[in-house]
């Protein structure tokens, strides 16, 4: 790697589910097109044993990060390059707010606030400390979702496109969880859209459409959610293109394991591409199916060792490094517009957490 490759000191929030996998994935050796370092630094948890427990489970490196029993002492470590939020979505609003308080960047988890309100919030804070803040959306940083957006609309390999579907579903036996979990409380923000439609929402935008946040044209959008109790536990959204046309259902549920391997669908005049992996966060490969029958298919495969969350953090490293307050593959404005398809769709539904405001309900 070059002598100038940038290096991220990390100060991890929370010892939950993704904090481990974040870690464990920044612990690896290498990756494909690795291009940046980084070092945990600092992990905070609400207990310091547990915050112990967490390091001796997923750190591997050497010296071992300092560990503290407080989130306000990592956000005040003066060690730290950049906070990553690993809370339940209800309290990203508040970490967010109290890291960039402290002049610390953010790299903060999926969804990244409850509301659109709330994200407005917190850019507004980035903007006057100026410090950077993105979106974990880890599967926008993948080879494999970069290679086919490229395919779909710069190189047209499926010719004009038409429709797409993206299915994300996990039989999550809510009912039998406790009351205090993350997937069944409202208060941690629980519901499907938010979790994981979030995911199929994602792979509308991109594959309908060339760009993101400001300079991406904004869908129609329609929708419907199954409550539970005021949780959503399925969601289905339509997204229509006023000035091309093009379609997309975008569907997911916390009640049924869609399983198998292929998860989303993109048709266009010249064929259609079928995306492969465990889930719609994690694309591994896709096949494009020539419109011409006697034309063969072709199959194009990705290396990801561990789970794919270092090219977030490498996208994070160059971001810091150039002294830059947003990335360009998840800006602010794309945060924005994605959270205002969600408010949209709880709002029309009823589900808990209904927001006052919102661009795309109305249409
Ligand atoms: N990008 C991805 O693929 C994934 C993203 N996520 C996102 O990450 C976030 C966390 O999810 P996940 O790791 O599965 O959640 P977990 O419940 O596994 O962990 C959340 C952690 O947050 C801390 N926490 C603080 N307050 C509370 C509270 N009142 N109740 C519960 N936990 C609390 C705890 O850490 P401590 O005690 O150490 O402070 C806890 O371990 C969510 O927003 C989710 O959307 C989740 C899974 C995958
Ligand atoms: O982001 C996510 O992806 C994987 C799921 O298991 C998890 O519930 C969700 O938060």
């Amino acid at each position: 790697m070059a002598a100038n490759t940038p290096i991220v000191r990390w100060g991890i929030v929370a010892t939950g589910k993704i904090s481990g996998w974040f870690v464990e994935d920044l612990m690896l050796s290498d990756w494909p097109g690795k291009s940046a370092n980084h070092i945990i630094e600092c992990i905070g948890s609400s207990s310091l044993d547990k915050c112990e427990r967490f390091a001796q489970e997923y750190v591997t490196q050497k010296p071992k990060p300092t560990l503290y029993g407080s989130y306000q002492e990592v956000y005040g470590d003066k060690e730290v390059d950049c906070v990553y939020i690993g809370t339940p979505h209800s309290f990203h609003k508040q970490n967010c707010l109290d890291a960039i308080k402290a002049r610390k960047n953010v790299l903060c988890e999926k969804p990244f606030t409850m509301n659109s309100a709330e994200a407005e919030e917190v850019f507004a804070a980035a903007k006057a400390k100026g410090v950077f803040v993105m979106e974990a959306v880890w599967t926008r940083f993948f080879p494999a979702v970069k290679t086919l957006q490229k395919m779909l609309h710069e190189e047209q390999k499926i010719g004009r496109i038409i429709r797409m579907y993206c299915d994300f579903g996990l039989d999550i036996d809510i009912a039998n969880l406790p009351e205090s979990s993350r997937y069944k409380d409202p208060a941690l923000g629980a519901g499907s859209l938010l979790d994981i439609g979030i995911y199929s929402l994602t792979w509308g935008l991109l594959t309908l459409a060339g760009n993101v946040g400001d300079k991406a044209e904004d869908p129609e959008v329609a929708s419907t959610q199954t409550l539970s109790d005021g949780v959503d536990t399925s969601s289905s959204v339509v997204l229509k293109y006023p000035s091309t046309g093009r379609q997309g259902i975008c569907t997911s549920t916390t009640d049924f394991n869609s399983g198998g391997d292929s998860f989303a669908r993109i048709e266009g005049s010249k064929g259609y591409i079928v995306v492969h992996g465990t889930t719609a966060a994690s694309p591994q490969r896709f096949d494009f199916y020539p419109k011409d029958s006697d034309a063969k298919v072709e199959h194009f495969k990705f290396e990801k060792p561990g789970r794919g969350f270092f090219w977030e953090a490498d996208a994070v490293a160059h971001d810091l490094k150039a002294g830059r307050l947003e990335n360009e593959t998840m800006p602010w404005a794309e945060t924005l517009r994605m959270m205002m398809i969600m408010d949209g769709v709880r709002k029309r539904s009823g589900a808990r957490f209904p927001v006052d405001d919102c661009r795309f309900l109305e249409k």
